[in-house]
């Protein structure tokens, strides 16, 4: 199997801060990947340049063999890359369904009224919040509100999925719900979640990526990074 998206020596520099430092990193299609690190890792700053909100100062980001370093992060959008924000990025004053169908319609042209409905509405349904369709956003609780961000983000039927911190916030039941919604949306695209909640990272990704002061420190498994000296020592502290 090839990729899904590879990176190669990919750099981002703020002034004489390296914030992603020669990253070398290739996920595969339909796997659950977490990418863990104390703050300031970099993990942020990784991810924005995978989905171009952010251009590096060198390096490369491949998807399916397409070089799309230089691209527009709305033509990776189109190209399947979609990412949802830590901070809460709905609009409050918008119900969720015009929410969902605001990413849809700004980045996919041309599309019938019927089938951005219909796209719109399968996101609601997968978040399992269809029936709050009508709910302005701003009313909606918090947890809601990280489920319609990820409803967003699905709407656009991605292939890559990037999640910043989505378990942030919420209650124990609605991580549970997230988790299985996770593994559903895995079972026909790719998620990246930045995740500091252990036990989700531990449960949920098929492998973990630990970054710390912009590079990666380790790569593997749960099992492997549970076991590796180097992270707990850089990360996992006792917790582990
Ligand atoms: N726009 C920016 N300008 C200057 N420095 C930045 C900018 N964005 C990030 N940094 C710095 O780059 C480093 C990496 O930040 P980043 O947010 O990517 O880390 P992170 O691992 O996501 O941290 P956290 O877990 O706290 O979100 C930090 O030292 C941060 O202060």
């Amino acid at each position: 199997m090839t990729p899904l998206l590879t990176t190669r020596d990919l750099r981002k520099n703020y002034g004489g801060l390296r914030a992603v430092d020669g990253v070398d990193f290739a996920i595969m299609p339909g796997e659950i990947r977490a990418v863990i690190g104390p703050n300031g890792a970099g993990k942020t700053t990784f991810v924005s340049l995978i989905c171009g909100r952010v251009p590096p100062t060198s390096g490369q980001i491949v998807l399916d063999g397409n070089d799309i370093t230089d691209l527009p992060a709305h033509d990776r959008v189109r190209r399947g890359i979609a990412y949802t924000f830590q901070i809460t990025s709905v609009f409050s004053a918008l119900s969720a369904y015009d929410n969902v169908a605001l990413p849809v319609q700004r980045t996919l042209t041309g599309r019938s009224k019927g089938r951005l409905h219909a796209g719109v509405m399968s996101a609601l349904e997968r978040t399992g919040l269809a029936d709050r369709a009508d709910t302005t956003a701003g009313a909606l609780s918090y947890g809601h509100q990280r489920l319609l961000e990820v409803a967003m983000g699905l709407a656009l039927k991605p292939r890559l999925l990037i999640l910043d911190e989505p378990t942030q916030g919420l209650s124990d039941g609605e991580i549970e719900s997230f988790m299985q919604l996770a593994r559903e949306i895995a079972r026909d695209a790719t998620v990246l979640l930045i995740e500091h909640n252990m036990q989700v990272v531990m449960e949920l990704a098929d492998r973990i990526t630990v970054m710390n002061a912009g590079k990666i420190l380790a790569e593997g498994t749960p099992e492997q990074i549970r076991a590796n000296a180097e992270v707990q020592r850089a990360y996992l502290g006792t917790e582990a």
